[in-house]
């Protein structure tokens, strides 16, 4: 990146990867781009080469989640720098593959854009998720989703933690964006999220094409909700759940938590309150594939970030 005034020159997108099926029950994504594998007319953009891509096949012919390892947590340098093969697991030689295609991860090789398409059981509408606050290319890219999906609306997750970061598919790619859609339960497909979905991806390749075109894009500011606490259930000695998200709390993605506010409810009907500091925006409540990573939400502050004027180098 070099500027010119304040104006950031940003190298053109020309390859642009769309990711559905990481996870194989979350079936907006897998619907999608089996769609767009059989007719691509929709994602047709002037000058940039665009591919559908099914991350993980065996989940998804089994409507799992993975068949042995979160392939959306496998892309650690670790794995990614191992060799050898058939004793890995699974997704982690899918992962090694898919490095190999879309990568390597940090490379000039590498793609520079991947969209990955999810689906949550949260009531979260639509998020898009970055994994940086300095990418002033996704940042500019949000803004313009956001104006133009206006009145409805999609927030922006920003998961660039230290500890809760993880080792994304979409991190292969120099430009990494998740988008989630909810609520819809695993293994289901609804219309309206699917619908949701199609349009934000739509509107995220237009931003591209303007971009490869010369548009400069001027400088402009993007609410995100940063990734700030992983909160567990409530458990006994046995590591048991002895309590449930409670109702004030439960679909109530995105809304201000209070200290003080009821957060669970256990079984025999006694309510925890949120006991933190200050105000956090809860997101990803009660997510069904976050139960075996000991989740019930993750807390986020709300925050303001600059995005500079961007245009093509
Ligand atoms: C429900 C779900 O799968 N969420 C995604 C979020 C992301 O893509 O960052 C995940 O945990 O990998
Ligand atoms: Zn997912």
């Amino acid at each position: 990146m070099s500027f010119h005034g304040s104006t950031a020159r940003l190298s053109e997108a020309r390859r642009v990867a769309i990711f559905g099926g990481t996870h194989g029950n979350e079936m907006s994504g897998v619907a999608l781009v089996n769609l767009w594998i059989k007719n691509s007319d929709d994602i047709q953009r002037r000058g940039v080469d665009i591919k559908p891509f099914i991350a993980n096949p065996k989940a998804v012919e089994k409507c799992v989640r993975y068949v042995e390892t979160d392939l959306n947590r496998a892309f650690t340098p670790e794995n990614l720098s191992a060799s050898g093969g058939d004793e890995f697991p699974y997704e982690v030689r899918r992962a090694q593959e898919i490095n190999r295609m879309f990568g390597p991860k940090g490379s000039p090789e590498a793609y520079d854009v991947i969209f990955d398409l999810h689906n949550t059981t949260s009531n979260m509408g639509c998020t898009l998720i970055l994994e940086s606050s300095k990418d002033h290319f996704n940042l500019q890219m949000m803004n313009y989703i956001k104006k133009a999906i206006s009145p409805a609306s999609c927030l922006v997750l920003l998961n660039e933690h230290p500890l809760l970061k993880y080792s994304t598919c979409r991190s292969v790619a120099k430009h990494a964006v998740g988008l989630e859609v909810g609520p819809q339960p695993q293994g289901v497909l609804r219309s309206n999220i699917f619908e949701a979905m199609r349009v934000i991806l739509k509107h995220a390749l237009d931003f591209i094409e303007l971009f490869n075109e010369g548009m400069e894009f001027p400088p402009c500011t993007v609410e995100v909700f940063r990734v700030n606490e992983r909160i567990d259930y409530p458990r006994d000695a046995n590591r048991n759940i002895i309590a449930m998200v409670h109702p004030n709390l439960q679909d109530c993605d995105w809304e201000p938590l209070n200290p003080g506010d009821p957060m669970f409810q256990t079984f025999d009907g006694k309510t925890i309150p949120y006991q933190g500091s200050c105000t956090v925006y809860p997101t990803f409540i009660n997510e069904a594939a976050y139960y075996e990573k000991q989740q019930a939400f993750v807390t986020t502050r709300r925050e303001t970030l600059a995005a500079s004027s961007i245009r093509k180098a």
